[in-house]
């Protein structure tokens, strides 16, 4: 463990009944880190998020805050912030009522809490409406209070479950602003996202679960570029009924696609553009009505999240032709 480590995670296992959920998982986050747990479902995230806060008893390994060991089912709110992906606001109480609430219940001084509560308020851009009850806020209002309930005590690090699952474009953005300010603080933020654009723009580096294991654990294009060097992924997308010489030109370059009923191949190739479609449509004759979209893309976590897990990922491309 280094000392400047706000989170261990040491040779973590969780068994549930004879099923493994954790095997053998080991990271660390640093002070100013966001860290993207990310993998398909079941792949552990909740689990390790629920070790994390000590919610969890682990069959084995340790988990360090900062360089206190975790000691299961204790309180932990002073140093953890955590937000759980279900909201846990009180409805009937407003927005203010709740910030004050969660600010007492996680140790924050009796005179300090306005000042907190204020602080908050204003981080969120709710200090207009703190004074609206929870159940007549947006679902986007109610997603940045939930947001602060876990701020307002100033963790050194925050927990966040799917942050900003169901929300709209600007609602995710300003949340996005909020975790960012939050780490240039100083607070290591460990946050679980299945929006793989989300963990590409937000996160320092990423760790991928599958099945229970570390599959990797790198900064965004570190790993793409490590995953798929300078390769692009091509993708082409055919009519449902596939002429044969088409599916013999497609499998004769090395294009693949995910099952026989999939009308989506995809190849990844560093081969220029213009020769790839050169291989496709050359002495193609009426076969090539059959070809309804060709698009080439660099690769990104999706890719390396299919890579690793096998797990589909949508492929919207850049269309070329
Ligand atoms: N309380 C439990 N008892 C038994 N098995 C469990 C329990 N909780 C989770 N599991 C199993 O452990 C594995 C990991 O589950 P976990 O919920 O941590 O995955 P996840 O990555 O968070 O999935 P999702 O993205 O669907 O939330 C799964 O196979 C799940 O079925």
């Amino acid at each position: 463990m280094t000392a400047t480590a706000a989170l261990t995670i040491d040779q973590l296992r969780v068994v549930y009944d004879s099923h493994s959920a954790l095997d053998d998982v080991s990271l660390q986050v640093r002070p100013g880190e966001i860290l993207g747990i990310l993998g398909p479902n079941g792949a552990g995230k909740s689990t390790l998020l629920r070790a994390i806060t000590g919610k969890l008893r682990p069959t084995s390994g340790k988990i360090f805050i900062a360089e206190r060991a975790l000691s299961p089912g204790k309180a932990y709110q002073h140093s953890i912030g955590f937000a759980p992906q279900f909201l846990g606001l009180y409805r009937y109480l407003t927005g203010r009522e709740n910030l004050e609430f969660f600010a007492r219940c996680t140790g924050v001084s009796r005179h300090q809490v306005p000042i907190r509560v204020s602080q908050a308020l204003e981080e969120i851009e709710l200090t207009d409406k703190a004074h609206v009850r929870v159940d007549q806020m947006s679902g986007g209002m109610q997603r940045r209070l939930h947001l602060a309930a876990t701020l307002v005590s100033h963790p050194s690090l925050l927990v966040l479950d799917e942050p900003t699952a169901g929300v709209d474009l600007g609602v995710r953005m300003s949340i996005h602003d909020l975790i960012r300010r939050r780490a240039e603080q100083g607070a290591a933020v460990v946050i679980v996202t299945h929006e793989l654009d989300e963990a590409e723009a937000l996160c320092h580096r990423v760790a991928l679960l599958h099945q229970g294991q570390l599959k990797a654990l790198a900064e965004p294009q570190t790993l793409v570029q490590e995953t798929f060097g300078n390769s692009q992924l091509f993708v082409v997308r055919t009519v449902h009924m596939l002429p044969l010489a088409l599916y013999e030109r497609l499998q004769e370059i090395g294009f693949r696609r995910d099952s026989d009923e999939s009308n989506e191949w995809w190849l990844q190739s560093d081969l220029p553009l213009d020769m790839l479609i050169d291989h496709l449509y050359r002495d193609f004759g009426g076969a090539r009505d059959a070809i309804a979209e060709v698009s080439v893309r660099r690769p990104g976590l999706k890719d390396v999240m299919q890579h690793f897990t096998g797990a589909r990922t949508d492929s919207a491309a850049e269309p070329v032709s």
